[in-house]
Formats: structure tokens, C-alpha cells, sequence
């Protein structure tokens, strides 16, 4: 890449979905979960993004009284029977209806994520990481995405985005590394 097309490349403004998986990057930055920080975010055709979330414990249930391991031999003991999936939190902070939506989510949804996604009408699935596809879940989940008409697809980016408070006091615009 020359250049020019370098400069005239770090000047343009991210698209779309460039745009929606950075933010949902961010949102998993909330996630207390040591191992796997997921964040989702649900957006109409219209280009809104109309509702987000993290993986987290459900309200009112506290990171000291509930496990973020899951190691242990009892399951009372992990995480997975507490925490609230990134696209359970997104889906459920969204207001109104979510018909033919486009969910985006840093990890590809389980098979309890995919139901919701299928009961709300979501139409479209962007993930960025398939960490999990060997897992039955995963599989179990791409399974009803292909029966109920649900399209996914995996984003990839080469575009580094690098947020720097500090730098933005005296500039409106994040730094795009490229
Ligand atoms: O569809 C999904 C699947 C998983 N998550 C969350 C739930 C947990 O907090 C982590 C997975 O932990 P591992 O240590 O990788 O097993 O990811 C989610 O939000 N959405
Ligand atoms: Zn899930």
C-alpha cells in the first residue's frame, strides 16, 4: 500500500460494521469474566443500534457472592449456571421489536443465545470470534440458525483502532491505525 492510499485509508471513517463490532469490543470490556469478555449489540435496518450488553450476573446478584471460575468439580461452584450472556443482556436491554434485526457479538452465540435470537426475529448474525465452534453448543446453534432462515457471518477486520483519552482532549476523532 503506497502512501497515499495509506493517508486517504486512515482518514476514512470506519463502516458500518466496523462500527458496531468496535463498539461491541468495548461493551465486553464491562464484562467482569476473567477468561472470556463477550459483548453484543442489536441493531435495526435502519443503521440504530437500539440495544447492548456484556456477560455479567444477573441484577442484584454480586460478583462476590457468585463464582467467575470454571474449573471447579461442582457446577454450583463455575460460572456457567449464573452468567447472563452478552446477547441475553442485549436482547433484554432492548425496547420494542427486534424483527429482522442484526445482532453483532465478539463470540458466536450458544444455543440458548440462538434461541432468543431466533424467538425476537433476528434475521442476521455477525460474530467476530468462533472459539467455541467445536463445542456441541456452538454446532446445536448454527444448526437452528440454518433451519429458522438466520444468516451468520464472521467479521474480519485488518483495521487497528486505538482509543487514547489522553490524546482525544486535544483531538474529536480516535487514532485509526492501519
Ligand atoms: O453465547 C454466549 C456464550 C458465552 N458467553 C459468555 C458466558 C461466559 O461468561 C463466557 C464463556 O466462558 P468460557 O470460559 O469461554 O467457557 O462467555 C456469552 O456471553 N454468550
Ligand atoms: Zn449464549
Amino acid at each position: 500500500m503506497d502512501n497515499l492510499t495509506r493517508l486517504l485509508e486512515s482518514a476514512s471513517l470506519l463502516d458500518a460494521h466496523e462500527h458496531f463490532m468496535s463498539f461491541c469490543l468495548l461493551a465486553a470490556q464491562r464484562s467482569k469474566d476473567p477468561c472470556t469478555q463477550v459483548g453484543a449489540c442489536v441493531v435495526d435496518r435502519q443503521g440504530n443500534l437500539i440495544g447492548s450488553g456484556y456477560n455479567g450476573m444477573p441484577r442484584g446478584c454480586h460478583d462476590d457472592e457468585f463464582p467467575w471460575g470454571k474449573r471447579s468439580e461442582d457446577p454450583l461452584e463455575n460460572k456457567h449456571l449464573y452468567v447472563c450472556h452478552a446477547e441475553l443482556n442485549a436482547i433484554a436491554n432492548t425496547t420494542g421489536t427486534m424483527n429482522d434485526c442484526v445482532i453483532y457479538v465478539t463470540l458466536f452465540p450458544c444455543n440458548e443465545c440462538a434461541k432468543l435470537i431466533i424467538q425476537n426475529g433476528i434475521s442476521e448474525v455477525v460474530y467476530l470470534s468462533d472459539k467455541h465452534a467445536h463445542k456441541k453448543s456452538t454446532v446445536a446453534a448454527k444448526a437452528m440458525f440454518d433451519s429458522a432462515g438466520v444468516k451468520y457471518w464472521q467479521f474480519k477486520s485488518k483495521k487497528k483502532i486505538t482509543v487514547e483519552f489522553e490524546d482525544l482532549q486535544d483531538r474529536v476523532a480516535p487514532r485509526i491505525v492501519l
